[in-house]
């Protein structure tokens, strides 16, 4: 089966719809556009596929409600319109879907949602259980309470994140653009790109900025279509119909074949930045980059910034290269009376509660292999 006829055959997918394509350039919502994207979701719904739609376009959609011309610069004005845009946009889901007799339930994530084991789980399951209900789940991001910090500000890794945490077969990702292009199709000589099967097939291409309200542009896109793990269309969302029907339109990402990592670890590697740093010598990055062992206070060196345990930190060598990210077992005060010090040391002179790791295996992913080049 050809990977567009995957597509076509799908028994659930992830769409993902940006705020151009659903937003005004005065910042309101485009009733005509949803209503067409919604007609085209509901149908391929009632042909028994399962849809999973996250949609942008709460900050751009809340712009012209609170007489701002252009997307605000600052978070806190962003979490405003984002508060103001995001019922606005649910509304008009709602009746847009109820035309078609389709319930709608409104899934607001952080990245924190995707990370956190127990949380990662409440997500999963709520998103599994609409599914069983016959309810179409929408998802943003939840802009009113994600910080800079710990935000993905875009809507397309966490669509790919949505796309694990669902197990879709196929994610749709519907932009301005009908396709990936050599450049930005907004200046002239910028050549269409039909497939994409590997690194290769992206060399020398400019991956520009963004249109207007969106954010990341086709950098955040081919990254969602390398963590999705699964056939990926890029198009616009006039073509909405013919990408879910398996047509070639568009450009189709095909999936790396190897096994697919957890969205746990997708996450730290690409959603996550590094709270701080922990150095480690040259028996600890071997330890944790080629043998995947967990992070023991005995092989580190060095300690910075003002992290909490439980963050997600940077492992660096020697050099200062990034060679892993994890979550922490402990704050970054804690960390120099440890270091350099045996775990069976540490639980005889400070309690048993210091004989664990600084970063646990399974909280850990490496973002380099020995070569130095990334891996994830
Ligand atoms: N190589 C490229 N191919 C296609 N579009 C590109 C490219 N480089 C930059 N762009 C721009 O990216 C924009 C889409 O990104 P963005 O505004 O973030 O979309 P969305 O809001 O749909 O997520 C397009 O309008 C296009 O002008
Ligand atoms: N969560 C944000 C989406 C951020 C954004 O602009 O994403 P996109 O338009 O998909 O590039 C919102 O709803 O405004």
């Amino acid at each position: 089966m050809s990977e567009r006829e995957a597509i076509e055959k799908a028994r659930r997918i992830v769409v993902k719809a940006g705020s151009s394509s659903l937003t005004t350039p005065e910042g309101t919502i485009h009733a005509g556009r949803i209503d067409a994207l919604v007609d085209v979701l509901a149908a391929r719904r009632a042909a028994g596929t399962e849809i999973v739609f996250v949609s942008s376009g709460a900050i751009a959609a809340g712009l012209g409600p609170l007489g701002l011309t252009r997307r605000p610069p600052d978070l806190a004005t962003q979490q405003a319109a984002a508060s103001v845009g995001q019922g606005l946009l649910f509304a008009r889901y709602t009746t847009s879907f109820a035309r078609h007799g389709a319930t709608v339930g409104q899934v607001l994530l952080t990245a924190d949602d995707m990370m956190r084991r127990s949380h990662h789980r409440n997500a999963q399951r709520t998103l599994a259980q609409l599914l069983a209900l016959g309810v179409l789940p929408i998802v943003n991001e939840n802009d009113t309470v994600a910080t800079d910090e710990i935000r993905f500000g875009d809507n397309d890794r966490l669509a790919a994140l949505v796309a694990h945490l669902t197990r879709a077969d196929a994610l749709v990702l519907l932009s301005d653009v009908d396709a990936l292009y050599t450049g930005d199709p907004r200046r002239p000589g910028a050549r269409r790109i039909d497939d994409v099967r590997g690194p290769s097939d992206l060399a020398g291409i400019e991956l520009g900025a963004s249109g207007r309200v969106g954010t990341g542009g086709m950098v955040t896109k081919v990254e969602a279509a390398r963590i999705a793990g699964i056939p990926v269309v890029l198009t616009n969302a006039a073509s909405a119909a013919h990408a879910l029907a398996g047509d070639a339109v568009g450009t189709l990402f095909h999936p790396a074949d190897g096994r697919r990592p957890s969205t746990r670890h997708l996450w730290l590697a690409h959603a996550t930045t590094g709270q701080g740093r922990v150095t480690l010598d040259a028996g600890a990055v071997d330890a944790v980059v080629g043998h995947r062992k967990s992070l023991l206070p005995a092989g580190v060196t060095g300690v910075d910034g003002d992290f909490a345990a439980g963050d997600p930190v940077d492992l660096c060598d020697g050099d200062g290269r990034v060679v892993a990210r994890g979550l922490v077992n402990y704050d970054a005060s804690e960390i120099p009376e440890l270091m350099g010090r045996s775990t069976r040391w540490l639980a005889r002179e400070l309690g048993p509660e210091y004989e664990r790791e600084i970063i646990h295996r399974d909280d850990l992913v490496v973002l380099t292999d020995r070569r130095g080049e990334g891996n994830l």
